[in-house]
């Protein structure tokens, strides 16, 4: 397998204080990769790291984020912009909440996706119906001609989704994808998830508490805690054998996912 993004012996701080230290692991091509770990043990940190999203109290203190021979954390603005959104998509909690309440989510999309390419807006309609359809939606029309709020909260969510996935980036760094959720949509975004690499090769990381999520999508887990990886390995042996008591203590209570 070949790596496609690597993180080599990264320290974050916020002011001074760390949030991360010294972690390193790569993400392999078309593998998912799971974060889980406590609340404030650096996840989110981590992969807002890869796309320059620490604000300006965050930094990036010591070691490499390795994207195509480039350092992303060396990158000026401009250099990282290219990358982010075109090359390596992140989706967030609330990915459908940054839609304007009075444009049509096609037109929306539209203007997102042309900013990343020269696209016509016919061949942004074809590209995006053709894209929706392969990720489950059976309505793509309709969806790209309403408005947010004439979407349910679980549909904006897939269709944010959607939307990163318009430029085919590579990776897609997800945080807390699911969290928002209710347990019948959760399914729906971990089934988009799961079609979208199975569609694109797309390599992910996620970041979740959810570790039926973790199970259902993970290869590999990585578990955070106080800023360090204590643990990592495939998901089988995360769930059958974990080496590590906090590992132990995490898995304790581990829900179905429901359908
Ligand atoms: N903008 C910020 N300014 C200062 N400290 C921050 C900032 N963002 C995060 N931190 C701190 O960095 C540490 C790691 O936070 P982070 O959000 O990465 O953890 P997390 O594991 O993703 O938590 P959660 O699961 O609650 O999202 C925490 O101690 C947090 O308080």
């Amino acid at each position: 397998m070949a790596e496609i993004l690597s993180y080599e012996q990264v320290d974050i701080c916020y002011n001074g204080v760390p949030a991360v230290k010294d972690v390193s692991f790569a993400l392999q091509k078309s593998e998912i990769l799971v974060i889980a770990g406590e609340s404030g043990s650096g996840k989110s940190t981590l992969i807002r790291a890869a796309m320059g999203l620490l604000g300006k109290q965050g930094q990036v203190t010591r070691g490499d984020i390795w994207y195509q021979g480039r350092n992303l954390p060396d990158l000026s603005r401009r250099e990282l912009r290219r990358i982010c959104g075109a090359k390596i998509g992140m989706i967030f909690q609330n990915a459908g909440a940054s839609f304007c309440p009075n444009r049509t989510v096609g037109k929306q999309l539209y203007e997102s996706l042309k900013a990343h390419e020269p696209i016509t807006k016919e061949a942004f309609y074809r590209k995006a119906e053709v894209q929706m359809k392969k990720l489950g939606f059976s309505d793509a029309k309709g969806i790209l001609d309403s408005y947010p709020f004439e979407l349910s909260g679980g549909m904006q969510q897939r269709v944010g989704i959607a939307a990163a996935m318009l430029p085919e980036p590579e990776i897609l760094l997800a945080d807390e994808p699911t969290s928002a959720l209710d347990v019948y949509i959760q399914k729906q975004v971990v089934e988009e998830l799961l079609m979208i690499r199975r569609e694109y090769g797309t390599s992910m990381i996620l970041v979740t508490h959810n570790l039926a999520v973790a199970r259902r999508m993970a290869d590999r887990m990585l578990i955070m805690k106080d800023g360090q990886i204590v643990e990592q390995g495939s998901v089988a042996q995360i769930f059958a054998h974990p080496a590590c008591a906090y590992t132990r203590q995490l898995l304790a209570a581990v829900p179905e996912l429901r359908r």
